[in-house]
């Protein structure tokens, strides 16, 4: 008889954004994204972090009035890094994100060609960017639905 302990689809690829999201270094907000193909292959991974040539080591993960001096004027989006490390088209695509999208991952997904979004996370709902973010996902009839993912306990580990 087969395993009865196997995780579903969306816990697969929604662990697999978690597991990106351990690699942020943004001390207030980790954000895993993952992406893939109606063929259910991943085609593209990322979380949010600083552009090459900036060190985390720096002080670029703050938050401060002066917004250049702030980490909101230099972190690439999770969603962003995904798409940019994408290994081949994003058409029809279903993206597994820890986080809602924001307005300007939005943009990308929709130019992208996703198709569909999975994410947890909802805390910035009401927030202008938000609101713009859901508005032009309803537009380009991009679907989305939210999950939870609880802890995966593998019959290995009891
Ligand atoms: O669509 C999104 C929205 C936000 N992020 C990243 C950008 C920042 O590193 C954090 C948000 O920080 P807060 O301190 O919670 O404002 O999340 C992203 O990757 N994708
Ligand atoms: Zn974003």
């Amino acid at each position: 008889m087969k395993n009865q302990n196997y995780i579903s689809w969306d816990q697969y690829f929604m662990g697999v954004a978690k597991l990106s999201a351990l690699r942020s270094k943004d001390p207030n907000t980790q954000v895993g994204a993952c992406i893939i193909n109606p063929d259910r292959r991943i085609v593209a991974i990322g979380y949010n972090g600083l552009p090459m040539g900036l060190s985390d080591d720096e002080d670029f993960w703050q938050k401060n009035e002066d917004y250049s001096k702030s980490k909101y004027a230099y972190v690439v989006h999770a969603e962003a890094n995904a798409i940019l490390n994408a290994t081949t088209s994003l058409k029809d695509a279903t993206l597994y994100v820890t986080l809602f999208p924001c307005n300007e991952c939005m943009k990308l997904l929709v130019q992208a060609g996703v198709k569909e979004i999975v994410y947890m996370s909802d805390k910035d709902k009401g927030k202008e960017s938000h609101i713009a973010s859901t508005t032009m996902m309803k537009k380009a009839g991009i679907k989305a639905r939210q999950i939870q993912l609880e802890t995966i306990v593998l019959e290995t580990d009891k």
